[in-house]
């Protein structure tokens, strides 16, 4: 379990080791050291002190907190402590958040716009990849939990930062929620039924959201008359639950429907959906998840075929026959794909032309533009994969090459 030395996470190891008394379960916590507060060492040293007492095997591990742009302390913390809790082999981790925190993360979601996704965000099960989370205090309210401690003569440490209303769940905490409480005494139980109620309405959502996508999904891309079938919301939907499956975070709600909009309005080239790490990008009819990756100097391809699709680094080519196209013969080898380094010119009707403008002509997005891999055949440029081919060579009945980056 996570056990801070606060007094939910003090009553709940109570608890714990009670239960393990006539369950007989293996039962260990850990502490995470933020090393934020001048007392995070006497925490850690009160953790050690009850564990022992109550025979708890008890990990105290040190984090560095960073904070990076744009980024709260609070926010960093979590996250760390999440890192923590992944390394744990125990079938669950066992956290003490109880009524008022789930009251508290309601309303903190509310206010900051969040969705239903948002409003279910502390379930009492979260199974999160192998780490699965538990919380099992989520019907007790925190005066419950402080009395059950008073009665068991449980002792615990009080977190300073708590009261410190620059945070804007303390200021909740202490401002907002004791007159909510006068005017109002179930709102914490009225909450937790709308998270309940928010959880349902997510978890249809999802697997509308997951039969969508599949239908949509045309190898790793995404057709865009498929996605273009669907209502709005539901293209949303598949939207958001694509990028929460790559892994790349959500996009915020303008980003992502600015993107859909222009889809819809039938922008081609230049439509793209920033995501943390990578982007979501239109290219000839179909969405493609596009990692930050770096494209390598250069590729020496094998023989290839018409209508053969290449594995390659960050992509793949696709030969595809074109009249007029590249000579055949061309096939049976001596082509590679390079990286552009810049300054780079292709024979077309009129003289030759950069091919930065070919790209730019094409629609083609800066962050796709920078990383589009060129075909050569020895030493001579012959192709802009997709975008245009050498007119010094075109033979009738020829290929051309066409790139789908990863
Ligand atoms: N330093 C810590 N070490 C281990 N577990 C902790 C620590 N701090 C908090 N926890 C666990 O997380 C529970 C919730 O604490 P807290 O509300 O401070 O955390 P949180 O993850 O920031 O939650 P929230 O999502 O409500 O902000 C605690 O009851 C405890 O079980």
């Amino acid at each position: 379990m996570g056990l801070s030395g606060g007094v939910d996470s003090m009553v709940l190891l109570h608890l714990l080791v009670a239960a393990r008394e006539t369950r007989g379960f293996a039962l260990s916590a850990v502490h995470v050291h933020h090393g934020l507060s001048p007392h995070a060492d006497a925490w850690a040293v009160h953790c050690e002190r009850v564990c022992a007492a109550w025979q708890v095997p008890l990990r105290v591990r040190r984090v560095a907190v960073r904070i990076e742009g744009g980024q709260s302390l609070e926010a960093v913390a979590r996250r760390e402590r999440y890192r923590v809790y992944r390394e744990s082999t125990a079938d669950a981790v066992v956290l003490a958040h109880h009524q008022d925190d789930l009251s508290e993360t309601v309303l903190l979601q509310l206010l900051r716009g969040g969705g239903v996704r948002a409003l279910a965000a502390m379930p009492a099960w979260r199974q999160d990849g192998a780490l699965a989370l538990w919380r099992p205090l989520l019907a007790r309210t925190r005066d419950e939990l402080v009395a059950y401690a008073h009665m068991h003569g449980i002792e615990w440490v009080d977190d300073e930062s708590n009261l410190d209303t620059r945070w804007r769940r303390n200021l909740l905490r202490h401002r907002v929620m004791p007159g909510l409480a006068e005017a109002l005494p179930h709102y914490r139980a009225h909450l937790a039924r709308s998270a309940q109620l928010a959880a349902d309405a997510a978890a249809v959502l999802d697997e509308v959201a997951a039969a969508d996508l599949a239908a949509c999904l045309d190898g790793e891309a995404l057709s865009v008359v498929n996605l273009l079938a669907l209502s709005a919301p539901r293209q949303r939907e598949l939207l958001r639950h694509w990028c929460a499956s790559l892994g790349f975070g959500l996009p915020t709600p303008a980003a992502l429907e600015a993107f859909r909009g222009a889809l819809e309005a039938g922008h081609t080239g230049a439509v793209a959906l920033e995501l943390a790490g990578a982007a979501l990008v239109h290219y000839r009819g179909r969405i493609h998840l596009l990692r930050e990756r770096v494209l390598p100097a250069c590729q020496e391809l094998p023989p290839l075929a018409c209508h053969q699709l290449l594995r390659c680094e960050a992509g793949s080519l696709s030969i595809e026959p074109a009249s007029p196209g590249l000579p055949l013969d061309w096939l049976s080898g001596g082509l590679s794909l390079r990286a552009r380094t810049g300054g780079e010119r292709l024979v077309q009707r009129a003289g030759t032309r950069a091919v930065k403008q070919l790209l730019q002509e094409a629609g083609m997005l800066p962050r796709l533009r920078g990383r589009w891999p060129l075909l050569y055949r020895g030493g001579e440029l012959v192709a802009v994969p997709g975008v245009a081919l050498s007119q010094a060579y075109q033979v009738e009945e020829g290929w051309q090459p066409v790139w789908l980056p990863d």
